[in-house]
This record gives C-alpha cells, sequence and structure tokens, in this order.
C-alpha cells in the first residue's frame, strides 16, 4: 500500500509533499508492489520503507553502538581516523575542501575490514563487529530484495539482473555512521522556549551536509528522530523528511540511474544541521564490486531511448568521484552526446 505523508513547509524554497511510502505488509500483489517502487523510483528517487521486517533489536544495537562511539573522548575518536577515506571524520568531508556539522565513521561492509577497524572504535570489537556485520547484512538483504522488485516492475528477463552486483563477495558497498551534534546552544534554547529565538537566521547558515547525490547504486537510510535530511524535488525545490526511527529511507543513487538508462534519477539530497538534539544516521550504500561494469539491460536501451552513459567499471566511477566536490554531477563526465527530446 502506498501512503502519502505531508512534510510541513519550512523556509522559503521548501514545500509540502507527499514522500512516497512502500509498506513491505501489505497485501499488494508483487506485481502491484514493484510497479509502485518503480515509480517512485522514477518520480523522486527516493521513497520511505515501512514494516520492514528487520527486527528493532538489529537497529537499536546498531544505533547504540553508534552513540558509544562518538559519546568517546575526541583522542580516543580519532585512533579510528583519519578516513583514507574509511574511518574516522570530523567536520571534512573527501579530501577537496567539503565541510560539514557532523562527526562520521565510514566503513567497507565486508566482515574483514570491520574485524580489522573494530579494535580502533569499540572497547569490545568483537560485540561492535557482531552488530554491525548483522546490521549490514540486513541492509544488504533489503537492499536485494528491493532490487529484485524493481527488475520485476521494469520487466526485465533476468530478476536478479540488478541484485546479483550486491550479492558479488566482491562488492565495494560501504557502511557510513554520520553524528550531528546540536546546533542550537541553551542561550538559543531559552529563545526558542521564550518565543524570541529567530529560527530563521539561527537555522541558515548550519549545512550538516551539503548537497550531492550517492554514487553507489541506492542507499539505505536509518535515523533517529532528529530530522535535518531534506530532498531535492524534480522541481528544485527542497523537501524535508520528517525522520521516523522505525522506517528506512531508500535513495536512488548514481550507478542506478546509469544501470537504468535515466529511467531513475539519483535523488539529490543534503542535511541542514538545525537540531536542538543530535541527529544520528546510518547509511549502508549499496555498489558493485570494482571490476564490475555498469551498463542497462538490454531491454533498457532501444532506437527511442538510445544508451544515455557510456559503459564505465565501478573502479573507474569511483576513483572519477573521489577527484571531485561532494555537490558535482559525477555521471555527466559518463554522458554520450544523444540528445533527448526533451532537452530539445
Ligand atoms: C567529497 C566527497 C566525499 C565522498 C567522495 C567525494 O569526493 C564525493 C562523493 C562523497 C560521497 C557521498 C556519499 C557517501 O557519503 C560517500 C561515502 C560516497 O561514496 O560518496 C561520500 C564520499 C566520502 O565521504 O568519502
Ligand atoms: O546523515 C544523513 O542523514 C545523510 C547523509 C548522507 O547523505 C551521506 O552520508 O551520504
Ligand atoms: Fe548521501
Amino acid at each position: 500500500m502506498v501512503v502519502s505523508t505531508s512534510t510541513p513547509l519550512r523556509g522559503r524554497k521548501t514545500r509540502a509533499i507527499g514522500i512516497p511510502t512502500i509498506d513491505f505488509s501489505s497485501d499488494m500483489s508483487k506485481t502491484e508492489l514493484s510497479e509502485t517502487i518503480v515509480r517512485a523510483c522514477e518520480e523522486y528517487g527516493f521513497f520511505k520503507l515501512i514494516n520492514h521486517g528487520i527486527p528493532m533489536e538489529t537497529i537499536d544495537g546498531m544505533e547504540n553502538e553508534g552513540v558509544r562511539f562518538f559519546g568517546r573522548p575526541g583522542s580516543e575518536k580519532h585512533e579510528a581516523g583519519p578516513p583514507n577515506p574509511y574511518g574516522y571524520g570530523c567536520k571534512n568531508i573527501g579530501t577537496h575542501g567539503d565541510q560539514g556539522e557532523l562527526e562520521y565513521l565510514l566503513l567497507e561492509a565486508n566482515h574483514v575490514s570491520i574485524a580489522h577497524r573494530s579494535k580502533t572504535i569499540a572497547n569490545n570489537p568483537t560485540e561492535f563487529s557482531d552488530v554491525a556485520n548483522c546490521y549490514i547484512q540486513s541492509m544488504r538483504k533489503i537492499a536485494c530484495e528491493i532490487l529484485e522488485l524493481v527488475a520485476d516492475g521494469l520487466w526485465l528477463e533476468d530478476k536478479g539482473s540488478f541484485s546479483r552486483l550486491l550479492k558479488d563477495e566482491d562488492s565495494d558497498s560501504c557502511f557510513r555512521i554520520n553524528y550531528y551534534p546540536p546546533t542550537i546552544s541553551n542561550i538559543n534554547r531559552y529563545e526558542e522556549d521564550m518565543g524570541v529565538l529567530d529560527m530563521q537566521a539561527s537555522r541558515k547558515t548550519r549545512i550538516g551536509f551539503g548537497e550531492h547525490s550517492d554514487p553507489q547504486i541506492l542507499t539505505i537510510m536509518r535515523s533517529n528522530d532528529v530530522g535535518g535530511l531534506q530532498i531535492c524535488s524534480p522541481d528544485g525545490l527542497w523537501i524535508p523528511v520528517n525522520p521516523d526511527p522505525s522506517a528506512f529511507f531508500v535513495l536512488v543513487g548514481d550507478v542506478f540511474q546509469a544501470l537504468t538508462n535515466g529511467r531513475f534519477m539519483s535523488v539529490r539530497h543534503r542535511v541542514v544541521a538545525n537540531g536542538s538534539k543530535s541527529r544520528l544516521s546510518m547509511m549502508y550504500f549499496g555498489a558493485p564490486a570494482y571490476n564490475a561494469w555498469i551498463s542497462p539491460p538490454p531491454q533498457m536501451v532501444s532506437p527511442q531511448n538510445p544508451s544515455l552513459y557510456k559503459p564505465f567499471t565501478w573502479g573507474e566511477y569511483k576513483k572519477t568521484l573521489y577527484t571531485l566536490r561532494l555537490a558535482a554531477h559525477r555521471l555527466d563526465f559518463y554522458r554520450t552526446n544523444v540528445i533527448n527530446d526533451s532537452e530539445l
């Protein structure tokens, strides 16, 4: 079942719209469900997933490990850094000067790397590894289910066309925990309580995580009950996403856009850090293996829909993305010279 939830309008250049919601426990037929997911990916590159079936214990366990890590003294957290790009980072995103109001842990989503990294992350590395591996495995399962439903909804002959890329044992998927400290001070909070705080002014300058699209196939995001995430609508307006700790949010990434020959759009998004409480978000980025070729299945290309992008490997794309700033439109570098009717 799809329900539309209205999100309140905040500030100028944002607007309230219904964010597509997919319910895994609905009594819709598989065909209806897959077509609804395809529509959400085409129209927004984004949807909310409810009743996903992942036990709250798995989610809370991971969140608690995150809270424990970010609560450690700075000197201990820095032992897990600097990010290369994996590891602990603070404010610096990438290596080209992008900055955000956050701290983060970026990890490779595989057992060997997690076991190694956990030694600098937690006092009990085995516990951290077990919890993180369980969470990551659950995210991969959900991501593969979504990718198989999408293949179904696109009427592809090979239902594993997309999910196979994540099931590959060399998949380059990664996992990120972002921690945004509160940005409203006690003085602000007093002013807020008294109704004299200029919220617009205090909110304006705080970029938690700057505008970008995720480069991978898809992202499964979950946060605590503190908001801040905004997605960019097809007409360029920023839409605040209400937080929902019981749900996941699914974001189409650049590689999914290329794999669907532009039928899906990777969603531009950002985090505005404007809370009096800290936001903790956890992202699973589902990626192919380094040597996997990214090109659409034959059914997605025709004389009416010629290839929009040159084939590339994920490794090649990843190299390019680390030479660019956060906000770059990376996929444009791989465009063929085809001009669509819509661009004429
Ligand atoms: C500035 C950068 C950070 C980033 C790599 C990049 O050069 C451009 C893309 C960024 C991004 C955004 C989504 C994910 O959070 C991320 C891990 C990714 O794969 O691409 C980050 C990269 C990062 O923080 O290392
Ligand atoms: O922290 C969030 O809620 C989203 C962050 C994000 O977009 C990212 O890490 O790629
Ligand atoms: Fe992102």
